[in-house]
């Protein structure tokens, strides 16, 4: 079962953007993704590491938000530098790009160890490549590995596919990656909505995410936060009804039964675990926001 850890919104920002990084300490992301890969110009990677590792010795800062660097990837000439300055600065994960294979995550986290990183330092892994998508499952079982995050640019490109509004040419690595994360137990987050004028579109592909079974969806600028805090959010109407259940099934067992119909809908004891879990996320998410 995925930690309760809400997880709705995670916000990539460029790293060499220090107005990006001040700007993060307020805005209602559960995540933020300081980036030193793709958004970041070869010629400012240096300087990006330094401004996040003085955003992350900052930390008290940004509250409950969960602190992730993206680093480059270690076939770079940056990655191995990334992650050693990133073992020890205070984040919560470092998210790795293009991982195609256990072996990969393995090397990552033997460069961190080497570094002195401490153990509940997670790996997040982003999955964007054909060949990563074809080992999900051996890229999830790494003990580091906390959440998978698809990259939905990359590998749309990589399989000469189009970007559509019904997302058809990525149901198969969607699903692939989901099933590899709901069986190692971990989070998993839904790729970017690129057109950032495109409101409608924005929350179509965030119920389809929550739909398939995503924890959160990846975003690229704040105005995108709203709706996904929304859709990924238990609703009011869901929590109401979680309670019920959870009631119905308690008043159930005290009669001796394993069963009970609410509203005239069967309840049985895997009902009352979600139940419990949408619970316990909204309780985290009114803590965050208190
Ligand atoms: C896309 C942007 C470059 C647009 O930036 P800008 O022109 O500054 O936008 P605005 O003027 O509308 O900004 C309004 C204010 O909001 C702040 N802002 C904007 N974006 C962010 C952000 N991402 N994080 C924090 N704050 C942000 C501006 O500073 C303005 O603030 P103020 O000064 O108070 O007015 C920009 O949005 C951007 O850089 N976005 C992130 C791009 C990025 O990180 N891309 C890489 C990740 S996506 C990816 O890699 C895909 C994946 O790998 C895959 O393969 O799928
Ligand atoms: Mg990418």
């Amino acid at each position: 079962m995925s930690p309760v850890r809400p997880r709705r919104s995670a916000l990539y920002m460029p790293g060499s953007n220090p107005r990006a990084l001040e700007k993060g300490r307020t805005l209602p992301a559960d995540a933020l993704i300081l980036d030193l890969e793709d958004a970041v110009a070869a010629d400012a990677k240096a300087t990006g590491r330094d401004t996040i590792r003085a955003a992350l010795a900052g930390r008290e800062a940004y509250g409950r938000r969960e602190l992730v660097v993206r680093v480059n990837g270690l076939d770079t000439p940056w990655g191995h530098a990334d992650l050693q300055a990133m073992a020890g600065a205070g984040a919560d994960a470092v998210l790795l790009p293009k991982v195609e294979s256990a072996d990969m995550v393995r090397r990552a986290a033997s460069v961190l160890d080497g570094a002195g990183a401490p153990p509940e330092l997670a790996l997040w892994c982003m999955m964007e490549t054909p060949r990563g998508i074809l080992r999900a499952e051996e890229i999830a079982d790494h003990p580091r590995v906390a959440c998978l995050v698809m990259g939905t640019s990359d590998l749309t490109k990589d399989l000469t596919a189009l970007h559509t509004a019904q997302r058809l040419p990525m149901m198969v690595s969607l699903g692939t990656c989901l099933l590899a994360a709901r069986a190692a137990g971990i989070s998993i987050l839904d790729g970017v909505h690129l057109d950032l004028g495109d409101t409608e579109g924005l929350e179509a592909s965030c119920r389809q995410g929550r739909e398939l079974g995503f924890d959160g969806k990846t975003l690229i600028h704040p105005k995108q936060l709203d709706a996904a805090n929304a859709v990924f959010g238990p609703s009011e109407e869901e929590i109401a009804q979680a309670r019920q259940i959870i009631l119905a099934f308690e008043a159930a067992q005290a009669e001796g039964k394993g069963v009970v119909l609410l509203d005239g809908r069967l309840v049985e004891n895997l009902h009352v675990a979600e139940a419990q879990r949408l619970v316990a996320l909204s309780e985290t998410i009114a803590a965050m926001q208190a």
